[in-house]
């Protein structure tokens, strides 16, 4: 039953609510998302905001948990003054009222009040809340472009939407609950002591001055180290993540274990900013017990002096001692949620530096879905130097027509994949523009753009999902017949069902590991063809998609890479010549601009950079019919 009810509180907030990226007429343009505030305060209070009424209750509740304790010893004391002025048998008679009230609100009020605490942090707050504000920096992060991405570790930007959510979840639940019942507990205690002797009031009020002191002296130090140490945990994690990556190169390269004193020296940075906080923090505890010593002996002295008078009752000593006594304990554990809260905001801020970062390659507001009927690609005056100024591509020119079957030559580093990936839009232009039927990239959505180009690429990592998935991936819509059937074309269905992964799931469930690292060079391949048959789009892109096959292989899936080219557009990528060697057109690229095209024989007979890149594959022997034999293989 007690689940049943706690199970109704847990759907008060959803932890995937987001702004809608999707325009009035229903396209989803990227970048447009509404971007999250990058001011650290506006931050917290953005988030606060999607959450009001239960952190309204929360507030309500953290001054009614502090009120409660305060009227407990007053209560206390009330008790004592009873039992000063009567005998066992008439204790009931006179104070049944005073006895009845107290037992309430210890037995009813106090559980009551805790119990709508705890549901409003574990159940309302806690999950849904905190998940909210991971979804919704994650999502930013996903509108970033490509470049993002390569500038930095995926394990550092995994740990900041991960912290940025607990961090940001604490700190607003902190200030709220713990802090909030503090500062009513305080206020109480001043106002009940002051009923008793104004005297321990004004101690109490320099007590407060002296507390604020510290927090207010000390606080920037933390925040300062908190902050570093926030980040020193992203580059340690950033750092791990990237070994464990790239583990094949570290066990092949790395013997004299180099990557550990490159991730020891994240550690020592992590060590140190952590040194640095908590000498803080010991600094502050110090003050602080000091201090409440001074308040605690003011107070008590101030009690017993008033009793000595006859100022004070005995009940009045009780509360007082009592309430003071709680005040200590409370301040060293306020001082811990201090730090906490401190080393949160220092977290968020950090964090908020990444994930509030506006993504810098944005469909345009008016971005229309690209409608691609035959496929015709021109590259009009483009020029891209990966922001260095100058190299790599500049004032280009290409017209493909619709249908047209390209391959791209060139020596390593001549801007081959470049130029596709501005095809692509990952990158954007820095002079000119590319068409597709007619139609600006620049101008159409991005998500458009890629569906209508099919892209296998050299070295392609799959997700750490099943077979299927993978296949499915850029549609995943698609009935199990259709995979099976792409699978089938590209030569995949030999090995899938031989598949099996440690959970046991075979086949096209078997999952592949991350990147597919289980899978050897051309299965993956094979996958990732199969991947693009299914998505059938009728632009293709192919950067050395048949290079980590075997010569077998390849010959079988050659005829279904040709059935697959028929009636696209296609920009091929080879170095091995003789693949491409039978496509409609070859450019020839060096430094970035094209110096030669026209198909096989017409390049050889140039001569020119082609003819050279043909004699040296070709084993150093040019002989009549290369075009034919290469057009045939
Ligand atoms: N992300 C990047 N940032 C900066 N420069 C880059 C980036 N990617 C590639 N380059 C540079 O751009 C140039 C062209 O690279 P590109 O990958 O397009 O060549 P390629 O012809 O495809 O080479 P390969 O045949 O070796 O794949 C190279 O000089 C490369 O160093």
């Amino acid at each position: 039953m007690m689940e049943r009810l706690l199970k109704r509180f847990e759907t008060i907030l959803d932890p995937f609510e987001d702004a809608d990226a999707k325009g009035p007429d229903g396209v989803y343009r990227s970048g447009h998302l509404a971007p999250l505030p990058a001011q650290t305060n506006a931050f917290i209070w953005h988030f606060a905001k999607q959450a009001k009424w239960p952190l309204i209750g929360l507030l309500i509740v953290g001054g009614l948990t502090g009120g409660i304790e305060a009227v407990l010893f007053t209560g206390v004391g009330w008790l004592v003054d009873a039992l000063n002025r009567s005998t066992p048998d008439t204790l009931l008679r006179d104070h049944f009222w005073l006895i009845a009230g107290l037992l309430f609100v210890t037995l009813v009020g106090r559980a009551l009040i805790l119990f709508a605490s705890s549901v409003l942090e574990e159940q309302v707050i806690s999950p849904s809340f905190y998940n909210r504000i991971r979804w919704q920096s994650y999502r930013r992060l996903m509108e970033q472009a490509y470049t993002f991405f390569q500038n930095d570790f995926a394990g550092r930007l995994a740990q900041k939407v991960q912290q940025v959510g607990m961090a940001t979840g604490d700190f607003i639940t902190t200030v709220l609950q713990t802090f909030w019942s503090f500062v009513t507990f305080i206020f109480l205690t001043i106002t009940i002591l002051g009923a008793i002797d104004w005297r321990m009031s004004l101690v109490l009020a320099l007590w407060v001055a002296g507390y604020a002191w510290i927090v207010y002296a000390l606080l920037p130090k933390i925040r300062r180290y908190g902050r570093a140490s926030a980040d020193a945990r992203s580059v340690v994690s950033g750092r791990v993540v990237d070994s464990f990556t790239n583990i094949l190169s570290v066990k092949l390269f790395d013997s004299s274990r180099r990557e550990d004193a490159f991730v020891k020296d994240g550690f020592t940075y992590l060590v140190d900013t952590t040194r640095q906080a908590t000498r803080a923090i010991t600094e502050v505890r110090t003050a602080v017990n000091i201090l409440n010593g001074l308040m605690m002996t003011g107070i008590g002295v101030i009690a017993v002096v008033g009793w000595q008078a006859g100022a004070t009752s005995a009940g009045g000593v009780a509360t007082a001692l009592g309430l003071v006594l709680r005040l200590n304990q409370m301040s060293g554990w306020m001082m811990f949620n201090i730090n906490g809260l401190v080393r949160n905001y220092g977290t968020i801020q950090d964090a908020v530096a990444t994930v509030t970062r506006l993504p810098t390659l944005v469909d345009s507001p008016e971005a229309r879905p690209l409608v691609a009927t035959r496929g015709a690609i021109r590259y009009d005056d483009v020029t891209f130097h990966y922001g260095k100024g100058s190299g790599v591509i500049s004032r280009l020119s290409l017209d493909i027509r619709p249908g047209e079957k390209v391959g791209l030559v060139g020596r390593s580093g001549a801007g081959k994949t470049t130029l596709v990936n501005l095809l692509l839009r990952l990158y954007d232009l820095e002079g000119g523009r590319i068409l597709i039927d007619g139609q600006d990239i620049a101008g159409v959505t991005q998500d458009s753009l890629r569906a209508a180009i099919g892209v296998v690429t050299q070295d392609t990592s799959l997700l750490h999902r099943s077979i299927r998935d993978n296949i499915a991936f850029g549609r995943p819509d698609a009935e199990d017949e259709d995979v099976l059937l792409a699978a089938e074309r590209a030569n995949a269905e030999g090995f899938i069902p031989t598949l099996r992964d440690p959970k046991g799931r075979t086949g096209y469930a078997a999952h592949v590991g991350e990147r597919g690292i289980k899978l050897s060079g051309g299965q993956r391949q094979r996958i990732a063809i199969a991947r693009v048959l299914l998505k059938d789009a009728p632009i293709l892109v192919l950067d050395e998609a048949t290079s980590a096959l075997d010569s077998e292989v390849e010959a079988a899936i050659q005829d279904n890479l040709t059935r697959m080219m028929a009636g696209k557009t296609v920009i091929a990528i080879a170095h091995r010549l003789s693949t491409i060697a039978a496509m409609d057109r070859l450019i020839v690229l060096d430094e970035g601009a094209i110096v030669e095209e026209g198909d096989h024989a017409t390049l050889l007979a140039m001569n020119g950079l082609y003819a050279s890149l043909w004699r040296r594959q070709s084993g150093g022997f040019l002989f009549s019919g290369d075009a034919e034999s290469a057009a045939a293989e």
